[in-house]
């Protein structure tokens, strides 16, 4: 599942980052500006304090005089406050932009792929980059990179000030940080693995909630709530486990800083101290001295906070190139053909076809027209109807025979062209939380009232429709009615009826309703089926009857095709089929 994530050094990812920073340079310049003027005025106030503490020792100093520093000083804050507000604007909002920019791209990547990455790839994955690791991609660009900034800004400035007070001095208070940044290194490291099997477990807690919640119905028939807690509780354990391995190193990271910290202070205590007893830096110096030591403080802190952050948001943006660069495997050719004209007729020659990753082909040598009418397509089950209607569909790569369109080769045109011809209701017609009329319109957004229920009446669900409440505005899914199976198959029917596409594809799509229900629906669609052509696979023989013509496919391969009286006399299995099923009926 993360295995594209794990698969190149992070480091690459940040050249998804370059054309997004140069886009903003402007923005980030400002920002970064507003940033250094608040820094330097913050480091101008322990001047300022030193020349008050000075003061306060020479003679003639008034109350008056004490009154025009601290002014100074509030003045100083107030414009610390101005840019301080700026920078935030501009930094923080770039971080916001990029994150929106990131999401974009991952949902236009999401939808650009087929099937072949959604074998590899869960839905909690998708969940997980989206969510988790874009926040760390958008904390460490905003947070990360305006405190990694300021902390150099500052520990400069401070340091400078500081080495100008004292240069000796400024180097035994300094002298303990560079094992700080040892140790920062040492623990980031750690924190970089730890942190991605964090990612990955939530990535499988999001997947294992999404799956259950989905179908919880079925784990309520099957009496499985308590095993699926189960499930949770172990997941949720190693989550947390991971979190706590996540939290020992950074608990033990943030602990350093500040004993780091603190060394150093006693360390400008101790000869800072002998110093100024013996007159080689006043008072304010030492006074200012402290101050500069306590402005480096939160620098030495942020180093080691900001490589968590980059850390993270490395990994973070590591997984997200993953995703954006994998590629579909059905692509456009370099030159495609212009898009097939109607009349249009389909064509599959010594057709052979593997799913991804699997050896087996699932379809044989498939040698098949489709003229224009109805075809009925039965088998057993397993026998490869699906897998040739998703063929059909343009949903998976042609590599072994060819499939023509209007005698062209699918391979040499673009595969939407291919798709918009189609028409395909799969097995499970998939509805959504919305109105029934805006599922049906879910092809042709734009599509009349008096169109909808046009097709809804060829599919012979607009007077169930009516009996609803709110009629065509009756909400469905979690929020609104439940539909029987039927219902939903007759909707989604009529959904793929609304695209009015010369070819139509009907997968098992009327499994639910019974026979005569079926043969009724796929009678009334007699005139609206003519001049197109028509593929409609159905358990039910019975319900193939009065097809113009008929193929049986056996283990993925054509094994008789003709008229219904034809496969009765030659067709050991079709005829068995029908007598069975047309008995218990
Ligand atoms: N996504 C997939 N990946 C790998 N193998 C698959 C996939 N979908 C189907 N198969 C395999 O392809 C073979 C044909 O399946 P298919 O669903 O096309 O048969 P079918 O005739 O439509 O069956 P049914 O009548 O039960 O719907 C089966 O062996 C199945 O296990």
């Amino acid at each position: 599942m993360i295995a594209s994530s794990t698969s190149h050094a992070p480091r690459s990812a940040l050249r998804l980052l370059k054309p997004f920073l140069r886009d903003h340079a402007l923005r980030l310049a400002a920002g970064f500006a507003a940033l250094l003027i608040v820094d330097l005025l913050q480091v101008w106030i322990p001047r300022v304090i030193k020349h008050a503490v000075d003061a306060l020792g020479r003679p003639g100093m008034t109350q008056g005089g004490l009154f025009l520093y601290g002014a100074l000083i509030v003045g100083l804050a107030l414009v610390i406050a101005v840019f301080r507000y700026l920078w935030r604007v501009l930094l923080l909002g770039f971080s916001r932009v990029l994150e929106r920019d990131l999401r974009e791209r991952m949902v236009e990547r999401i939808l650009s792929l087929d099937r072949t990455v959604f074998f590899r790839r869960t839905t909690g994955d998708f969940m997980a980059l989206s969510g988790n690791d874009l926040a760390s991609v958008q904390l460490a660009a905003g947070m990360g990179l305006v405190a990694f900034a300021d902390a150099v800004i500052m520990s400069a400035a401070a340091l400078g000030f500081m080495a100008y007070i004292h240069p000796t001095l400024t180097a035994v208070a300094v002298a303990p940080m560079p094992l700080l940044a040892l140790a920062t290194r040492f623990l980031s490291a750690r924190l970089h693995k730890r942190f991605l099997r964090v990612q990955e477990l939530f990535s499988q807690l999001t997947e294992l909630a999404r799956s259950t919640f989905s179908s919880i119905r079925l784990y309520k028939a099957y009496t499985q709530e308590e095993a699926q807690c189960r499930r949770f509780d172990a997941l949720g354990r190693s989550y947390i486990r991971n979190n706590l391995r996540v939290a020992l190193v950074q608990g033990t990271l943030f602990p350093f800083a500040g004993l780091t910290a603190n060394t150093s202070l006693l360390l400008v205590l101790l000869f800072g101290g002998r110093l100024t007893l013996q007159g080689i830096i006043t008072t304010g110096d030492f006074v200012a001295f402290i101050a500069y030591l306590h402005l480096l403080t939160w620098p030495m802190m942020a180093f080691g906070w900001v490589a968590n952050l980059f850390q993270r948001g490395l990994t973070s943006l590591d997984r997200i190139e993953g995703l954006l660069e994998e590629r579909p495997a059905l692509r456009d050719p370099a030159r495609p053909l212009p898009p097939p004209r109607p009349p249009v007729t389909i064509e599959l020659r010594g057709l052979t076809f593997a799913y991804p990753g699997r050896p087996e082909p699932v379809l044989h040598r498939v040698r098949l027209a489709f003229p224009a009418g109805v075809t009925g397509l039965a088998g057993p089950t397993g026998s490869g109807k699906s897998t040739l209607c998703q063929v059909l569909a343009r949903l998976y790569p042609i590599e072994d025979g060819a499939y023509l369109v209007n005698g062209t080769d699918v391979n040499l045109l673009k595969v939407a062209d291919v798709r918009r011809l189609i028409a395909y209701v799969p097995q499970d017609g998939t509805l959504f939380s919305d109105t029934i009329a805006a599922n049906i319109a879910l092809g042709r957004p734009d599509a009349s009232r008096e169109e909808i229920e046009q097709v809804a009446r060829a599919a012979a669900i607009h007077e169930e429709i009516l009996a609803m409440e709110h009629g065509y505005d009756t909400r469905i899914g979690e929020r609104g009615v439940r539909l029987s199976g039927g219902q939903r198959q007759r909707i989604a029917l009529a959904r793929a009826l609304l695209l009015d596409r010369p070819i139509l594809l009907i997968d098992d799509g009327l499994s639910a309703v019974d026979l005569e229900t079926e043969r009724a629906i796929l009678r009334s669609l007699t005139p609206y089926l003519e001049k197109r052509t028509c593929l409609i696979v159905s358990h039910r023989v019975a319900a193939l009857a009065d097809c113009d013509r008929i193929v049986v496919l056996d283990r993925g391969a054509v094994a008789d095709q003709g008229r219904h009286e034809e496969l009765m006399e030659r067709n050991l299995f079709y005829r068995t089929i029908y007598l069975h099923q047309t008995l218990r009926h």
